[in-house]
């Protein structure tokens, strides 16, 4: 898939449509962002102008393209119709608010081809609510990205039940083209993937925490010298295969019964409110400062974790 010459629009120029315009210009696209806020699409660019800059200082700016020729590809509008002018892909970025993107899709329609692909960025809401005004919900479908999306690449397709398949095949295509790694959902689910499972990690957590079990800094510990260390590399079934050596009933045989007791245990979906939350904020504000000495030592950690995942691999029959 060429860029050249493309066009897409971005709608909402808050920190995900900021995102996604970097994104789409490091791949050569040209891209309009559009804020009914006047001034703050402008405003945007000033924001990823400096950005750019500090990562192509640091020699980490994405793509082929300078950073003063991926600037040259963006523009800001205050006019929604002109901002729509040629795109083939619209990315809305607005609120994650049912009514404002329903409200945004229906006037979106209004001015663009039946031809064109209208993506929403939400994290949450179904595809079937947000398109429900559209008349062509055929070209529509959720790219969802997961913050900050420069840096973690992970873009998650979700299809209106009428989505086409041209039109995920050529979503699919858009974001590996400009660097992203999209993944399909075959149907839209609550949650879709990223978030139920993000989700289902912090109501653990939170009960954990909330029932004096393990202290904030230990169950972030948890994560981020624990688990993180291997979902950094490595999925969940890949852990699964790789910690069974003699093959997953294997796995299965040793941990089936542990997983039941675990799982039966977790009880009803924790409050998320008051004093645990109160604690675990203050805590979190008392952590976080410290927490720059440990990026640091991050990059010899990375490299010794990964020689290790490779001997595991070495050694699957
Ligand atoms: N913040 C995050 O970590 C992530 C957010 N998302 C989703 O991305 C979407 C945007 O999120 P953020 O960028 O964080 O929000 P934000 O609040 O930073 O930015 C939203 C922008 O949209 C503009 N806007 C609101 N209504 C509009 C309209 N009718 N037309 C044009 N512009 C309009 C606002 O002026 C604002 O600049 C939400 O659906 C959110 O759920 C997805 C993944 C991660
Ligand atoms: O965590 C993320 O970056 C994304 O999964 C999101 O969609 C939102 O931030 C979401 O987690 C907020 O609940």
């Amino acid at each position: 898939m060429s860029s050249s010459g493309k066009s897409i629009t971005v709608i909402g120029s808050g920190l995900i449509g900021r995102s996604w315009a970097m994104v789409f210009s490091s791949g050569g696209y040209r891209v309009r962002i559009y804020d009914n806020q006047p001034g703050l699409a402008a405003k945007a660019i000033a924001e990823i102008r400096k950005q750019m800059g500090e990562l192509e200082e640091a020699s980490m700016l994405r793509g082929e393209l300078s950073s003063s020729d991926q600037l040259a590809l963006l523009s800001s509008h205050d006019d929604l119709q002109q901002a729509l002018e040629g795109a083939f892909f619209v990315q809305e970025s607005v609120f994650e608010d049912l009514a404002a993107k329903q409200s945004v899709f229906e006037s979106v329609e209004r001015l663009v081809g039946s031809e064109v692909i209208l993506s929403s960025s939400t994290s949450c809401l179904l595809p079937s609510n947000i398109f429900s005004a559209v008349q062509t919900p055929n070209r529509c479908i959720i790219s969802h990205p997961v913050n900050p999306p420069y840096y973690v690449r992970l873009v998650e397709l979700v299809p209106h039940p009428h989505t086409l398949g041209t039109v995920m095949d050529a979503t699919h295509a858009l974001m590996t083209q400009v660097g992203q790694c999209p993944v399909r959902l075959n149907k839209e689910i609550e949650g879709f993937a990223l978030n139920r499972v993000q989700y289902a990690i912090i109501a653990e957590s939170w009960r954990l925490v909330e029932e004096g079990v393990i202290s904030v800094r230990d169950i972030d510990l948890v994560m981020s010298e624990g688990l993180g260390m291997r979902y950094a590399f490595i999925g969940p079934m890949e852990t699964m295969h790789l910690n069974a050596p003699a093959g997953l009933e294997d796995y299965l045989q040793r941990y089936r019964a542990g997983m039941r007791k675990v799982l039966g245990s977790t009880g009803p979906v924790p409050q998320f409110s008051g004093e645990a939350a109160e604690r675990i904020t203050k805590e979190m504000c008392e952590l976080i400062p410290g927490q720059q000495e440990h990026l640091s030592a991050r990059r010899e950690r990375r490299d010794q974790l990964l020689m290790g995942l490779a001997r595991l691999k070495k050694e699957q029959p």
